[in-house]
């Protein structure tokens, strides 16, 4: 049965479980993933080959961790041709997107008489971008991290990502980086990847940000390293809420509620509505949905919407605006809204990874090509991380110049707060201060 709610009656424990979803999983496992950390700092590539072991069942030496130039050469050759005209022209869209969200290099503006405040922008100067393959192939992945980076202007851009048993990389994952201009690719995953990235090795030199999304075990070393290094936002298992009222097709909610189910048992798919009627027609015909779905997609989709620990599911609200104030409270990665009107709710939309307006607007445009990103805050992030940006990739650094007609009044104004504070050399320094030469 797939799960169904009523907003009015749920209780603080089915509450909690909503609100915190894949979230729980990745607290369960800091403990087990601590000493994958603590080991590939203190023993490097021997670490990383013993882990890429474990847990990946590839047998690598150091020497073979970096993709080569050939083997990023024959990916190409391997790659069907349509889908790598489909990147093609996702990456176009997705450059033209972030191309325009590139911010001023610089700017100052004169906040009062010959005081001169500002920012200017630099690229972080190295990252290295997690691209999933547990679950499926992601050139998505790398072309929605990689384009903000490169056009950001980051000098060295790193990916690391899980090698096949064959120790093979995914050639769709090393063509879509090479379009991007990735400058190194190494095929070492999960947490053993993330501290790689943070601490460096042998071979594999350090980087100042990590970021790409993964599975809990990847998130769980994120949240480790945090102080170690930038970790970027928390981008875990997928997940999509849909906000939908009387209008909204029952055949097109199911199709958008399994968009983000199908990615993995631990993703979070629910409709929120205030149609009983709209609620009952997508439960009848959910179910026949997901069966006809092959695995392990299927298994996937049931165990979210109908598992013990499945955190998808239906949820009536008894009017429209408790329906948005619940999906506010939830701040979905992805928010879809099927309703006659979505631009007049789009106001009142406060948290959310993206926000996809209209029936036509389905998921996977966005996830693959519409060209905005699709690498997203989850587990409830979205009320205060932002999508994956250039900002990702660059850092402002605020810019102040004082003129000779702007130094008077305000270093009076200084020095009285550099007193009253209890600072003398603050008070000092702004005091009686010898003409400045420039
Ligand atoms: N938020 C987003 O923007 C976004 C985008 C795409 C995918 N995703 C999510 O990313 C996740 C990708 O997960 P995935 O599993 O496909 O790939 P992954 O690469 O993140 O995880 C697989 C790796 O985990 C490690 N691992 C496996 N079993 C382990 C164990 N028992 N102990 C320790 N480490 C182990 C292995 O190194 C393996 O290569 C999915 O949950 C998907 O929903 C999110
Ligand atoms: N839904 C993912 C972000 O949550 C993006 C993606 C890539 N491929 C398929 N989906
Ligand atoms: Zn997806």
């Amino acid at each position: 049965m797939v799960h169904t709610y009523e907003l009015t009656t749920l209780d603080k424990a089915q509450r909690g479980r909503l609100l915190r979803r894949a979230e729980v999983a990745i607290d369960d496992l800091l403990d087990y993933i601590r000493p994958v950390v603590h080991d590939v700092r203190d023993r490097g590539d021997a670490a990383l080959i013993d882990y890429m072991e474990r847990f990946d069942h590839v047998h690598l030496t150091a020497d073979q961790f970096r993709v080569s130039h050939e083997e990023i050469a024959r990916a190409h050759d391997l790659l069907d041709k349509d889908v790598y005209q489909a990147i093609k022209h996702a990456i176009k869209n997705v450059r033209t997107f972030h191309e325009r969200q590139m911010p001023h290099e610089q700017w100052f503006t004169e906040v009062a008489p010959g005081v001169m405040a500002g920012e200017k922008i630099t690229p972080i100067s190295s990252v290295g971008l997690y691209v999933p393959r547990g679950k499926g192939s992601f050139p998505s992945v790398v072309y929605m991290l990689a384009t903000p980076a490169s056009i950001a202007g980051v000098p060295r851009i790193v990916i690391c990502t899980p090698p096949a048993p064959n120790g093979e990389v995914d050639p769709a994952t090393l063509v879509a980086a090479d379009l991007c201009g990735v400058h190194e690719v190494y095929r070492v995953a999960g947490a053993q990847a993330i501290a790689a990235l943070a601490y460096g090795t042998e071979t594999i030199a350090r980087v100042h940000k990590v970021t790409g999304p993964g599975s809990p075990y990847v998130s769980a070393a994120k949240r480790l390293l945090y102080g170690t290094l930038d970790v970027g936002l928390p981008a875990g298992p997928s997940e999509a809420a849909i906000l939908a009222d009387e209008s909204a097709d029952p055949e097109l909610v199911v199709r958008d509620l399994m968009v983000e189910a199908e990615h993995g048992p631990d993703s979070s798919s629910i409709l929120v509505t205030n149609s009983r009627a709209l609620l009952d027609a997508v439960k009848d015909l959910l179910p026949a949905r997901i069966a006809s779905l092959p695995e392990p997609r299927q298994t996937f989709c049931r165990t979210g919407f109908e598992g013990e620990k499945g955190t998808g599911g239906l949820i009536l609200a008894p009017n429209l605006s408790e329906a948005i104030a619940f999906v506010n409270e939830y701040a979905p990665e992805h928010l879809l809204v099927h309703m006659r009107e979505p631009f007049a709710v789009l106001p009142e939309l406060r948290n959310a990874g993206e926000i996809l307006l209209g029936s036509r607007t389905s998921g996977p445009l966005a996830n693959y090509s519409l060209g905005i990103n699709a690498i997203l805050p989850t587990g409830g992030f979205a009320h205060t991380f932002s999508c994956t940006s250039v900002f990702d990739f660059l850092k402002r650094t605020s810019l102040g110049y004082v003129t000779a007609e702007g130094y008077g009044p305000l270093s009076d104004s200084t020095r009285i707060l550099a007193d009253f504070e209890g600072f003398p050399s603050h008070a000092r320094a702004v005091t009686d201060r010898p003409e400045a030469r420039f």
